[in-house]
């Protein structure tokens, strides 16, 4: 059985933003992520993700058709929970949609989406992504309460945003590192037995990624800057493969 093929396989879902941030840099066509995009799959990658983001500082919307026209792998959506994100995304029907919140001014996706607080706004969004046949994923917090919104919401998938344990683990905080991976584990878990999917990512690197590809419901990790980051170095090819390498070594 090829590895692609395994049941149990947790899969890889590289975001390729950041190397949208290099080419805008300039304003012109390079590095262009379509090419990222193709490299993840001869790599074996198992999905692109990618986040338009309302001030499209990185992916624009161009950039959707061409990834999806350039591979067959599945696009994940990263989006904020608007009208005009909503019809972008069933306009082009990406494999799954991934509802993340975001505030213009904020450097980088600071925290979960707030779905317990936002269940009104957010319930027509999922319904409607849901109904369009788009896999639909909340970005939360690991937390019983996120998780039992995501539940309500009807949303078949979250992913579990990682940031608090990347900086804990960036910290050397031990204690607090330990008690992020606990409560990721207990909330995939929770997740896995209410036959919701989990996913997780954000900031996960080389060095940190195991403890959280060791988590047996973890479905997908997606992982970005970093990747993208390394690849400066080594190539993209070569950064996402080493990943995935880490990624198999953690599940056995
Ligand atoms: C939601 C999320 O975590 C990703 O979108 C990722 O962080 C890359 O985008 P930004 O760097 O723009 O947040
Ligand atoms: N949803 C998380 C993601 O797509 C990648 O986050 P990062 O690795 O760029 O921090």
């Amino acid at each position: 059985m090829t590895d692609r093929l395994r049941p149990h396989r947790l899969r890889l879902g590289v975001n390729i933003d950041h190397v949208a941030t290099v080419r805008n840099a300039r304003g012109g066509d390079h590095p262009d992520p379509v090419r990222a995009a193709e490299i993840v799959a001869s790599v074996g990658g198992d999905g692109i993700t990618a986040h338009l983001r309302e001030d499209r500082r990185h992916i624009r919307d161009a950039d959707l058709r061409r990834i999806q026209d350039a591979t067959d792998l599945p696009l994940n959506l990263e989006m904020a929970a608007t009208e005009e994100m909503l019809e972008i995304a069933l306009r082009h029907s990406p494999h799954a949609a991934c509802i993340v919140p975001e505030k213009r001014e904020e450097r980088t996706t600071e925290g979960g989406l707030d779905a317990a607080g936002q269940h009104n706004h957010l319930a027509p969004f999922v319904a409607r992504l849901n109904d369009a046949g788009i896999r639909t994923s909340l970005f939360i917090e690991a937390s019983e309460r996120q998780l039992d919104a995501a539940h309500r919401l009807g949303a078949p998938v979250v992913e579990f945003h990682t940031g608090e344990y990347a900086h804990a683990f960036l910290d050397g905080d031990s204690e607090k590192l330990a008690s992020e991976l606990k409560r990721i584990t207990d909330m995939a878990a929770l997740a896995a037995k209410n036959g919701i999917e989990p996913h997780a990512g954000h900031g996960l690197t080389y060095e940190n990624v195991q403890p959280i590809a060791a988590i047996p419901q973890i479905a997908e990790l997606n992982i970005g800057h970093y990747l993208v980051g390394e690849a400066i170095f080594v190539g993209l090819e070569e950064s996402v493969r080493k990943m995935r390498d880490l990624m198999d070594e953690a599940r056995g």
